[in-house]
C-alpha cells in the first residue's frame, strides 16, 4: 500500500555544504497497519511525511503509495492520502459541515455521493452535535475532529497522522488514538508520527525508531524486545539514541584524527 525506499532529502547549509534532514530513510505500510515513526525534535519525522504527501521531492530515493509515484504521479498520491497534523487551520467563520463539505468539493466527490459521504463521516466520527458550530467557536478537541473529518472525506486507503495528539488534553488525545484505531480495522493504512512512546506501545502495530535523520530499528515491539533484549521500550529507545550518539562522536573523532595526520605529514 505504501513503501519508500532510501528516501533521502537534503539542504545547502553555509557552513558544512550539505545538512541531511532524511539519509536513506526504507519501511512499508500495509492495508490495515498502523505504522509508527518514533523520533525526538528533528529526526526527519515531518520531512519522510511531507516527502510521502509529494510537498517536498526527495533529494533521492522513491516512494509509492497506493501504487502511485510521489515523484511521477503525485496528483493521484494525492487522492490516495488524508492528512491530519496538529496545526491544521480551522476556517472561523465555517461550520464543521461547511468545511468537511469544502474539501469533499476540492477533491472532485459529485454532490449526490458527497451528502452520503458527509452523514457518513459525521456519523463515525461522532460530530452529529458539532455539525453547525462555527470555527471560532470550536474546542481545540472539536477542531482536530473537522481535520480528520475532511483528511478522510474522499475515502482515501492511506492516511497520515503527524503529530496530531499534540497540544491535545488527555482525553481527547485518547479519543484521538481510538479513531485511529478505529480507521485501522477499517482497512486503512496509516503512518503516526509521534515522540511519545506511550502512543506508540497503545498503537502502533510496527515502528521505525528515526534520530538525526537516520533509521536506527524498525519492526513491532515485540521483534525489537527480542532483537536488543529489552522488554522495557522507552529504555531500549533511550540506548539505541545513545548508541547512535556514541557512534557519531567516534566518527567526528576518526575524522579529526586522520585530518591532523593529513597535516603533520
Ligand atoms: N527547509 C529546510 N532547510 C534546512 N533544514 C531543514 C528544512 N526543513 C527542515 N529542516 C531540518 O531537517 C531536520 C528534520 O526536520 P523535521 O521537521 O523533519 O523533524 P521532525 O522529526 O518532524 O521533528 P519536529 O518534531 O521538530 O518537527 C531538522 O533538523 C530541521 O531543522
Amino acid at each position: 500500500m505504501l513503501e519508500a525506499v532510501e528516501l533521502t532529502k537534503s539542504y545547502p547549509d553555509l557552513v558544512t555544504g550539505q545538512f541531511v534532514a532524511l539519509d536513506r530513510v526504507s519501511f512499508s505500510v500495509g492495508a490495515g497497519e498502523i505504522f509508527g515513526l518514533l523520533g525526538p525534535n528533528g529526526a526527519g519525522k515531518t520531512t519522510a511525511l511531507r516527502i510521502l504527501s509529494t510537498v517536498l521531492r526527495p533529494t533521492s530515493g522513491h516512494a509509492k503509495v497506493n501504487g502511485f509515484d510521489v515523484n511521477t504521479h503525485p496528483y493521484e498520491v494525492r487522492h490516495s492520502i488524508g492528512f491530519v497534523s496538529s496545526n491544521t487551520a480551522i476556517y472561523d467563520r465555517m461550520t464543521a459541515w461547511e468545511m468537511v463539505e469544502y474539501f469533499g468539493k476540492l477533491y472532485g466527490i459529485p454532490a449526490d455521493q458527497l451528502d452520503e459521504r458527509m452523514h457518513r463521516v459525521f456519523e463515525q466520527l461522532n460530530m452529529q452535535e458539532i455539525r453547525d458550530v462555527a470555527g471560532a467557536r470550536m474546542s481545540t478537541g472539536m477542531k482536530q475532529k473537522v481535520s480528520i473529518a475532511r483528511a478522510i472525506i474522499h475515502d482515501p486507503p492511506v492516511l497520515v497522522f503527524d503529530e496530531a495528539s499534540l497540544g491535545l488534553d488527555v482525553l481527547v488525545a485518547r479519543a484521538l488514538l481510538n479513531i485511529i484505531s478505529e480507521l485501522r480495522d477499517a482497512g486503512k493504512c496509516i503512518i503516526f508520527s509521534t515522540h511519545i512512546m506511550r502512543e506508540v506501545e497503545r498503537l502502533c502495530d510496527r515502528v521505525s525508531i528515526l534520530y538525526r535523520g537516520r533509521t536506527l530499528a524498525t519492526g513491532s515491539l515485540p521483534e525489537l524486545a527480542a532483537t536488543y533484549q529489552e522488554q522495557d521500550f522507552e529504555e531500549l529507545f533511550f540506548r539505541l539514541l545513545h548508541e547512535s550518539d556514541q557512534e557519531r562522536m567516534k566518527n567526528v573523532d576518526a575524522a579529526a584524527n586522520s585530518s591532523e595526520t593529513v597535516g603533520v605529514l
